[in-house]
């Protein structure tokens, strides 16, 4: 059995006093340490099924299992990080990344070295007692990701978490979730608009297409953690999804769908 499995799930809302398909019959199976890319344009559903994975909205039909239990609410097993980072403005970075360990009750001490280990990560130990509002977006979304570390989460759903940084940044920040992903061994579930993104990130891209929200194809990217985006192998997948969308790569200088 694999260790996330969406079966024939559909998730239909009342708009405009009728019923729509925001999933039509998704089907996925997702193994553990997988790095998923959900990618399509806007409306297709990603952050539906993300939220339904992550437990914040249910199901119309069908059914999501993961480690063979079923998905009805949040769990602590899981974190999720956002586009706006979520940080508590008042509290210090140290107290930020600390934030899920005091919800599990986890002693003081214990609290500050697991907080410590995971700002070295990301590289902002030297910022613990700083402020939110000191650091560049770049900066926050790495305390975002300590955090949703620092619990040891077995899975991390990632909501277009790059999506408001600058190219330069989210390129660096590619790099890193990209290592921690390998040196880490989490499972990860991130939605995405950006094709170079998600040929970066993911061991699969599932392109979802809208109208209803659906599951087009998936493309495993066979890349073996050399994710050189100048390398041929790595315009050879770019090429195939950038045709999966009917686009051609040389026409377009912002490669976002
Ligand atoms: N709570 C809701 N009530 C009604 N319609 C909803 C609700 N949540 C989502 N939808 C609709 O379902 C469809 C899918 O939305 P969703 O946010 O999952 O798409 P998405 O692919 O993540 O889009 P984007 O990339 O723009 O965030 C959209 O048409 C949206 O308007």
């Amino acid at each position: 059995m694999s260790y996330i499995d969406i079966q024939n799930v559909s998730r239909t809302y009342q708009k405009k006093k009728q019923a729509f398909r925001a999933l039509d019959q998704v089907n996925l199976k997702i193994d553990r340490g997988e790095f998923i890319c959900l990618l399509g344009p806007s409306g297709c559903g990603k952050s539906t099924l993300l939220n339904i994975l992550a437990g914040f909205d249910k199901v119309s039909e069908g059914s999501i299992t993961i480690g063979g239990t079923p998905v009805t609410k949040p769990s602590v097993k899981h974190v999720t990080i956002f586009q706006n980072y979520g940080l508590l403005p008042w509290r210090t970075v140290e107290k930020n990344v600390e934030l899920g360990l005091e919800s599990l009750s986890v002693p003081a001490a214990k609290r500050q070295e697991i907080a410590q280990k995971y700002l070295e990560l990301v590289g902002l130990k030297e910022f613990s007692q700083s402020h939110p509002a000191e650091l560049s977006g770049g900066m926050q979304q790495r305390v975002a990701i300590a955090r949703a570390l620092a619990v040891d989460p077995e899975i991390i759903f990632m909501d277009e978490p790059f999506a408001a940084l600058d190219a330069l940044t989210r390129m660096k920040l590619q790099d890193e979730i990209s290592a921690i992903n390998r040196s880490q061994h989490k499972t990860i579930i991130f939605v995405t608009h950006d094709i170079d993104e998600a040929v970066v990130l993911a061991d699969r891209i599932v392109i979802m297409t809208p109208n209803p929200g659906r599951i087009k194809t998936i493309i495993p990217v066979d890349l073996h953690g050399q994710r050189d985006r100048t390398s041929p192998d790595f315009l050879r997948i770019r090429d195939h999804v950038f045709a999966e969308f009917s686009l051609k790569p040389e026409d377009r200088t912002e490669y976002y769908i």
